[in-house]
């Protein structure tokens, strides 16, 4: 099996007062392809991207990336497979903001604990830099624009090469210049990479760049009509 498949089966969230805010009998996504979740605020969206990143103890069911199932691990062992295994964008980037584009980029090295791999962390984020066009600049990053900054964030995300990029409403806080920027230089490079990369998102440019939408509304997922884009 190619890296990055996901299979889900069953998934089920509750929230507060056993409310139930998503349910996914069945969802499976390939290695390499690209996928907009989508659908009106408050659907269930996020909690179906946090569910398959592991990041609720409260999912229920089987998430399980590559044949191997995540849910049923502590919250130790899915931090440790996140770190590993896949890279997160979200909306508010949480840079550090004192310190310059490669050392948060490349911050994934400074947790590492064999020097190759911290390397090899370092170089790639310099080259994702590059190609995010974000001069390698001593400069803190709190000097960059809203725009860069995302792109910092993304190469953050990617520069311990996950098979899988999750990101959460990505180009929710940018113009549309630099929206398009992140779309095109995000999906370029899942692309070129062959990585799986599954997207929160109402922006349309989004949805039309990717291969697939998966819409959900009132937490579970509707078929979409063929060429329609909401
Ligand atoms: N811990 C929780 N307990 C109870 N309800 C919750 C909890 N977390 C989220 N919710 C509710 O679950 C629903 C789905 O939330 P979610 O953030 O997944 O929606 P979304 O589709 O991503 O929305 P938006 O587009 O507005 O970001 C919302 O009604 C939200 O208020």
């Amino acid at each position: 099996m190619s890296e990055g498949t996901l299979r889900v089966a069953n998934l089920e969230v509750r929230g507060e007062g056993d409310r139930r805010l998503l349910a996914v009998p069945d969802l499976s996504i390939t290695s390499g392809e690209t996928v907009v979740i989508e659908g009106p605020s408050g659907a269930g969206k996020t909690t179906l991207l946090f569910a398959i990143a592991g990041l609720l103890d409260r999912a229920k069911g089987r998430v399980e990336w590559d044949g191997d199932e995540i849910l049923a691990r502590s919250a130790r062992e899915r931090a440790a497979f996140r770190r590993e295994r896949l890279g997160l964008i979200f909306q508010e980037h949480h840079l550090f903001d004192e310190v310059g584009p490669l050392v948060n980029a490349g911050i994934a090295a400074r947790y590492g604990s064999k020097a190759n791999k911290r390397k090899a962390i370092v170089e790639r984020a310099r080259t994702l830099l590059q190609q995010f066009g974000i001069a390698d600049d001593a400069r803190s990053v709190a000097s960059f624009s809203g725009g860069e900054r995302q792109r910092i964030a993304a190469a953050r995300a990617l520069a311990h090469d996950p098979a899988v990029i999750l990101a959460d409403e990505p180009t929710a806080s940018l113009d549309r210049a630099n929206a398009d920027r992140l779309i095109s230089d995000l999906m370029g490079f899942a692309r070129a990479s062959g990585k799986t990369l599954i997207a929160v998102s109402h922006d349309r440019h989004l949805v039309e760049a990717a291969d697939r939408r998966v819409r959900i509304v009132d937490g579970e997922i509707v078929s979409v009509p063929e060429g329609s884009v909401s």
